[in-house]
């Protein structure tokens, strides 16, 4: 599986993920969905990089030319909340594309453990579609893997791209260990080392869901 990790090449991308994570900055949501929303754009097109593509005859109006058009079917998927901005990058871009949407959140048993509950989904039909799933967060892989449980009820994707902002080691060593090697491309703004006993990324940036769009009850 490859794991193409933006933080080994410093970019614009390395910018933006420093004023998501320092707390001086981080307040401002607007400018924090707005980090999230522009890091999206960019994986969005280093994505399309490694996509097929095939000539059509279009009519400019000078003459008739062959053009590159996408080939591949696109369904971006997202996993409310913290994945709506980033998600909206994503979509700036792949324009046609198709949509899906999954809510998964945390319910805690006791301080430090919780289950994952998926209550909702939106999908059109995926097979053989290329899935593009797409969330911030990648802490301990339980959400993303979940929720792809969740689209595989509505058919098998040709090819899967995971992209997420912050991902911790151990959870690319899930996702590793749980998606389907020969087709799945993981995409990260950055890997940080640890998870801590609330299973938050260290150093992370906070939660993301509630820096976008305020904290939860
Ligand atoms: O890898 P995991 O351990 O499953 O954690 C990652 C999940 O946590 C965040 O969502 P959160 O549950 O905070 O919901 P929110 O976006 O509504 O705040 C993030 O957007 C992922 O969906
Ligand atoms: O570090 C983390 C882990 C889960 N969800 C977040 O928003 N941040
Ligand atoms: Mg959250």
């Amino acid at each position: 599986m490859e794991i193409i990790n933006f933080a080994e090449t410093p970019s614009l991308v390395s910018q933006y993920m420093t004023e998501l994570r320092d707390v001086n900055i981080q307040g401002d949501m607007l400018r924090f969905r707005r980090n999230l929303q522009r890091i999206g754009g960019i994986m969005a097109y280093e994505i399309s990089r490694r996509m097929s593509y095939v000539k059509e005859e279009i009519t400019t109006p000078l003459a008739v030319m062959q053009s590159d058009v996408l080939a591949e079917k696109v369904v971006l998927a997202t996993i409310f909340r913290a994945g709506i901005p980033f998600h909206q990058g994503f979509l700036d871009f792949f324009d046609s594309a198709q949509n899906a949407f999954v809510s998964a959140y945390r319910k805690y048993r006791e301080k430090e453990n919780f289950d994952v509950f998926i209550e909702y989904i939106a999908s059109p039909r995926l097979d053989g579609k290329t899935l593009v799933l797409v969330d911030p967060m990648l802490a301990t892989g339980s959400s993303m893997e979940l929720a792809y449980r969740a689209l595989l009820t509505k058919g098998e994707p040709a090819h899967v791209h995971i992209a997420s902002i912050i991902a911790s080691q151990a959870a690319i060593d899930y996702v590793k260990s749980t998606f389907p090697a020969d087709k799945t491309t993981v995409w990260v703004g950055a890997i940080d080392a640890e998870i801590n006993s609330h299973s938050y990324i260290v150093p992370g940036l906070g939660d993301a869901g509630d820096l976008a769009y305020g904290v939860k009850e």
